[in-house]
């Protein structure tokens, strides 16, 4: 686990403070010889990226929407750090939410007409179902069945990282070490796999029922294990978890759903606070108009007024950033479903949201999204956006993921300190859709890379 550290990241925004001072000598160092020619070439999106990224000068959130400034409940969570957006500087709308049955803690909610089927729901998830989800999400999900990004490299433990970490640090044992893959199988036991070497870049082909058949079908090889990794502790590798998969499975290779592999469990719980999301929007005041009723919404046309019956989760990632990871611009468009609710769930440091539009021309709305809050993306506009997380804001744990006096959650505590998890929810099959013709990996048991952080 990383050092604590002794300077407060809140010292960064201060000019006159040390930890400012070296980080400008850093910055001067690594940007001595880069040329800024490139920056004419930028899209909007990365240009929003780039800015964000920059680790000197901090960047100006002046323009991220902070809904929490709004929010006196939050200001202690929203003075963690020194970084702070803004409460008005999008053009957003409030709405009011429908009281689905369970114990949130807000009414409210945000949309916004320059993406139309994004919803934003702050402070979602209760304090206490945030320590539950952490828990589950390290505990239960980072684990054998779930695939996660160190099973390509490593032969992790049965009962999972997380697990095997608390063991040792509360039985005060030896960590033994964990083993690297490529030097413990067996001879002749070696399944095939994707050459070794840079991943190729691979603008996938967007799912939908026509061509289920054929992506399912499509040789869905696992990525080598690495020949560099050494034998390491538990505690060298819990920072470099980065996803784990649940319900149906992810193929990072082809970008694909490797339906052969069977579908996984996703948690009750999960389930529910997705399904209470979903059914507090009142969609017929979101979707209307022939501006946001128009697009593509399939065969079958709008079928948001269903949504509060039909809404099915059955896959998706957690993923488990550090402080420094950023992810991509990219969109998520592997989902039969391409129009029905994603809902992601934040949880720990609060990050940097980027939302733009089909194509990276789009400039993109900037929000930031603290530990609890929800995103919902649904409908044509928006479930095909570009989107992002250019930054992971340091020293943002708000107060309630502290450990206070509950010395069982030190550990987890310790590990939010520089990271941040989100539990991203999708619904890859219309609710009664049953994949007949599953695709067969002929080639074994596929695991997933970790393409997506940069
Ligand atoms: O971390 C987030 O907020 C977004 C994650 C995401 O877009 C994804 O997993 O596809
Ligand atoms: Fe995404």
């Amino acid at each position: 686990m990383p050092a604590p550290t002794t300077c407060s990241p809140a010292d960064l925004h201060d000019p006159t403070s040390a930890a400012y001072k070296k980080a400008r000598r850093l910055h001067l160092k690594t940007t001595r010889n880069r040329s800024d020619h490139a920056e004419a070439d930028w899209t909007p999106f990365r240009a929003a990226e780039k800015k964000y990224k920059a680790r000197f000068p901090p960047p100006d959130l002046s323009h991220v929407l902070d809904t929490a400034a709004l929010d006196p409940s939050r200001s202690e969570e929203v003075s963690r750090g020194g970084w702070r957006g803004s409460g008005s500087t999008i053009v957003c709308r409030e709405i009011e939410l429908e009281c689905a049955e369970g114990p949130s803690e807000s009414t409210k909610g945000y949309v916004f007409p320059s993406t139309p089927g994004l919803v934003l729901l702050p402070s979602f998830v209760p304090h206490e179902e945030q320590r539950r989800l952490v828990r589950w999400a390290l505990c239960d999900q980072a684990r054998h069945p779930n695939e996660t990004n160190l099973d390509t490299h490593y032969v992790l433990p049965e009962d999972g990282l997380w697990n095997r970490y608390l063991d040792v640090h509360r039985s005060a044992r030896e960590d033994d070490y964990i083993q690297p893959r490529a030097s413990s199988s067996e001879p002749g036991t070696e399944t095939q796999c994707e050459p070794p070497g840079p991943r190729k870049l691979i603008s996938n082909e967007a799912a939908g029922k026509d061509n289920f058949s054929a992506l399912s079908t499509t040789s869905k090889l696992p990525p080598a294990p690495s020949p560099t990794a050494h034998p390491a502790p538990a505690s060298t590798l819990v920072p470099k978890l980065r996803w784990a998969n649940i319900g149906w499975s992810y193929h990072w290779g082809t970008k694909q759903y490797d339906f052969s592999r069977g579908k996984g469990a996703i948690h009750e719980e999960i389930q529910t606070v997705c399904r209470r999301a979903v059914q507090s929007i009142r969609w017929d005041e979101i979707f209307h108009g022939p501006d946001v009723d128009s697009g593509d919404w399939g065969d079958g046309g709008p079928d948001w007024d269903t949504w509060h019956e039909t809404y099915e989760p059955d896959a998706g990632i957690v993923n488990f950033y550090q402080t420094k990871d950023t992810l991509m611009a990219h969109v998520d468009r592997s989902e039969v479903c391409a129009t029905s609710p994603l809902v992601s769930i934040s949880l720990g440091c609060a990050a940097i949201f980027l939302i733009g539009g089909l194509t990276r021309d789009v400039e993109p709305t900037a929000i930031l999204l603290r530990s609890g809050d929800v995103v919902i993306m649904s409908g044509p506009a928006c479930r095909r956006a570009y989107h992002g997380v250019p930054r992971i804001l340091e020293g943002t744990l708000p107060p309630h993921l502290e450990a206070g006096v509950d010395a069982g959650w030190q550990l987890y505590e310790e590990y939010l300190h520089s990271a941040r998890i989100n539990v991203n929810v999708r619904q890859v099959f219309p609710r009664g859709f049953v994949p007949s013709e599953v695709g067969q990996s002929a080639q074994g048991k596929p695991t997933r890379t970790d393409v997506q952080f940069a």
